[in-house]
C-alpha cells in the first residue's frame, strides 16, 4: 500500500495534462522544500527509456519499465517531487500523496498554443483534460485518500497549492 513503506521524506507525485503547470508547481515546490525535483521526460531522455517516436502527437513514448527501474533506487530512498503528465504506471508504493493539476480549457488552449503545439495535440491535451484522463486513472491506480485535484489556472492558485502541500509536507514530518 502507498504511505506504509518507511522513509525519510515522502515522495510527491505532480501529475496532469502538458500545460496545467506541473513543472512551474513542483520545481518551485522543491526549492521551497528541499526535495529532489525529478522531471520524469528529462530523466527517460537522459537514461535513453523512450521506446519510439508518436508521429501523430509528436512526442517519444516513453519505456514504462525501463524508467520504472531506473527511478527505483531514488525513489524507494524518498524525497522526490516527481513531473509527468501520467502516474497510473508507477509503482503504488512509491506515492505518499498525488497530486493533479486542472486548468481551465481556455487558459490551457493559450498555453498550448503558446507552446507551440501543432492544432492536432492541442486538441487531443485538450479533450484529455475535459475528460479527465488522467485523474481518472489516477484514482484507479491509488488510494482515494491520497490523489487530489488541484486548480491551476492563475498565480494566486499556484501560492495556494504550494502553501496546501507545504503543509501537508509539515504534517507528515510530525508524523514520521
Ligand atoms: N498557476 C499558473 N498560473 C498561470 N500560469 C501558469 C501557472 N502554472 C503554469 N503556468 C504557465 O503555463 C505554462 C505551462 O506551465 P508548465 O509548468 O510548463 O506546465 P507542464 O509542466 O504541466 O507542461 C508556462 O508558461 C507557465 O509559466
Amino acid at each position: 500500500m502507498a504511505g506504509t513503506v518507511s522513509r525519510g521524506a515522502p515522495n510527491i507525485m505532480i501529475a496532469g495534462t502538458p500545460g496545467t503547470g506541473k513543472s512551474t508547481l513542483a520545481k518551485e515546490l522543491a526549492q521551497r522544500s528541499g526535495l529532489n525535483y525529478i522531471s520524469v521526460g528529462e530523466v527517460a531522455e537522459r537514461a535513453d527509456c523512450m521506446d519510439g517516436y508518436d508521429d501523430e502527437l509528436q512526442c517519444g513514448i516513453l519505456d514504462e519499465d525501463k524508467i520504472i527501474d531506473e527511478l527505483e533506487e531514488t525513489m524507494s530512498a524518498g524525497g522526490n517531487i516527481v513531473d509527468y503528465h501520467s502516474c497510473e504506471f508507477f509503482p503504488e508504493r512509491w506515492f505518499d500523496i498525488v497530486f493533479i493539476l486542472r486548468t481551465d480549457n481556455t487558459i490551457l488552449h493559450s498555453r498550448l498554443t503558446e507552446r507551440g503545439y501543432n492544432e492536432k495535440k492541442i486538441e487531443s491535451n485538450i479533450s484529455s483534460e475535459i475528460f479527465q484522463v488522467i485523474a481518472d486513472a489516477a484514482r484507479e491506480s491509488y488510494p482515494a485518500e491520497i490523489v487530489h485535484e488541484l486548480a491551476s489556472d492563475n498565480a494566486d492558485q499556484l501560492e495556494s497549492n504550494l502553501d496546501k502541500i507545504l503543509e501537508w509536507l509539515a504534517l507528515w514530518k510530525q508524523q514520521h
